[in-house]
């Protein structure tokens, strides 16, 4: 079995009548999206909220009706990947550019759960390029102050010959950290730079974290 599926699909089991859900973005929140769009054919009524356009035409495609957020003031459960989580459920996420849009619905969800297979599980955050989300004006300026503060390799996230633009039409820079010390600490360092938008740690966020492995086990932690 695909461990990416099985997680996926045991976090839509979370997912009851009448929720207002968040949707994630990447290979295993598609899972759990292929599985909310089965039960929404077999009579489920939910609402959701998509984390990128890719996630919001996964919806459509599953007949899983959209809302946006002026329609409500929380969602009731929100589920996602991550590209690492460790011991204390804090996540580095946006390997896919999704990061603002994920925080976002992460921050105003009841419950937030975190579906991954077991190789994204980590000691420490920071083997995965940490990304960071930065304003397309003067971003080669941000991008300076980066590498004064931060003595590690930063990168402009690519799509072919142009530089990557996200859903909310920003850039990515990918910082090659190595180990995250005080993951809390760079966060709030980070937020503070002018120019960042937002990164993608997220540190005291997650409610859930669900590990699917390929002989159809979960693992679940919870806060
Ligand atoms: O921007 C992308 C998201 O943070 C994804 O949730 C993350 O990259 C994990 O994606 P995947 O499940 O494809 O490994």
């Amino acid at each position: 079995m695909n461990a990416k599926q099985v997680a996926g699909y045991r976090a839509a089991e979370f997912v009851k009548d009448g929720m207002t859900i968040g949707l994630g973005t990447g290979s295993t929140a598609y899972y759990a999206i292929e599985k909310i769009g089965e039960m929404v054919s077999g009579g489920l009524q939910v609402r959701a909220i998509a984390t990128s356009s890719a996630s919001e035409e996964l919806a459509k495609k599953y007949n899983i009706p959209l809302i946006s957020a002026s329609e409500v003031d929380h969602l009731d459960l929100a589920i996602d990947g991550a590209d690492e989580v460790n011991p204390q459920m804090e996540l580095i996420k946006g390997g896919g550019g999704a990061l603002l849009r994920e925080k976002l619905v992460a921050m105003h969800s009841d419950k937030f759960i975190v579906i991954a297979d077991s190789s994204k599980v980590v000691a420490s955050l920071g083997q995965f390029k940490l990304p960071i989300e930065i304003v397309p004006f003067t971003y080669e300026w941000t991008l300076k102050l980066l590498r004064n503060r931060y003595d590690v390799p930063f990168e402009m996230r690519k799509n072919g010959d142009d530089l990557y633009v996200t859903d909310n039409g920003n850039y990515i820079v990918d910082a090659a950290f190595g180990v995250i010390e005080s993951p809390a600490t760079l966060a709030e360092e980070l937020k503070a730079i002018t120019g960042v938008v937002e990164h993608g740690l997220f540190v005291g966020i997650t409610d859930t974290v669900i590990i699917g492995f390929e002989d159809g086990r979960t693992e679940i932690n919870e806060k």
